[in-house]
């Protein structure tokens, strides 16, 4: 191994991008030690959010939580969630991914995929509230889902990674200008699955 070559994932703590171009995302896997799974499907106040799709509700294919410092409230993919306080274990989690990325977080969306048939369809998170180049971190538990990201214009780029259990991503500069996101279902036997993206709102 070249200890110079920059293109090394994770070298001296730092971490390549897996982007092309048009944004940043770093990977550092394994990167929350502690197995917490359990801990936290079972501390979480998981709602069923539903959507309306010409005019029928319909449930997400997901459960989620909403967590805050104070009374933000945040609209997201129609619904307006409103914030619980962060428990001490999100804030342990919270404060390891502030130190990685070097910004400050004062949400949390928790999202908890039951099982293959749980997903996330393609979307950016660009909402307003979030700035302009908003800093995203992602942290995964549980059993391991694809990530994906494909760029707006160009067909043709492409990224797709396996997130496990432990594992950060952090969204950074122009990502989601540029780039969409998705968890998309799978048909193998897949186990349940929580991620949680901390951000900031101004
Ligand atoms: O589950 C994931 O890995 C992604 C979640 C996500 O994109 C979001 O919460 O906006
Ligand atoms: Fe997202």
């Amino acid at each position: 191994m070249d200890l110079f070559n920059n293109d090394q994932l994770s070298l001296f703590g730092a971490s390549k991008n897996l982007l092309p171009f048009d944004g940043e995302v770093l990977f550092y896997p394994h990167f929350f030690k502690q197995d917490v799974f359990e801990q936290l499907v079972n501390e979480t106040p998981w709602k069923q959010d539903k959507m309306k799709i010409y005019g029928k509700e319909v449930n997400f294919p997901r459960l989620t939580a909403w967590y805050g410092e104070s009374d933000e409230v945040y609209v997201y993919s129609g619904v307006v969630n409103v914030p619980v306080r962060f428990s001490p274990l999100l804030l342990d989690i919270k404060q390891a991914a502030e130190r990685q990325s070097g910004h400050r977080f004062n949400t949390a969306l928790l999202n908890y995929y039951r099982d293959g048939n749980d997903s996330m369809g393609w979307h950016s998170d660009d909402e307003t509230e979030l700035g302009g180049n908003p800093v995203i971190a992602s942290v995964s538990f549980g059993a391991s889902r694809v990530f994906q990201f494909k760029h707006k214009r160009d067909k043709h780029a492409r990224v797709s990674i396996a997130l496990n259990n432990g594992d950060l991503l952090i969204m950074q500069g122009q990502t989601q200008h540029h780039w969409l996101h998705q968890v998309p279902k799978t048909s193998k036997m897949q186990g349940a699955r929580i991620n949680i993206t901390f951000r900031f709102i101004g």
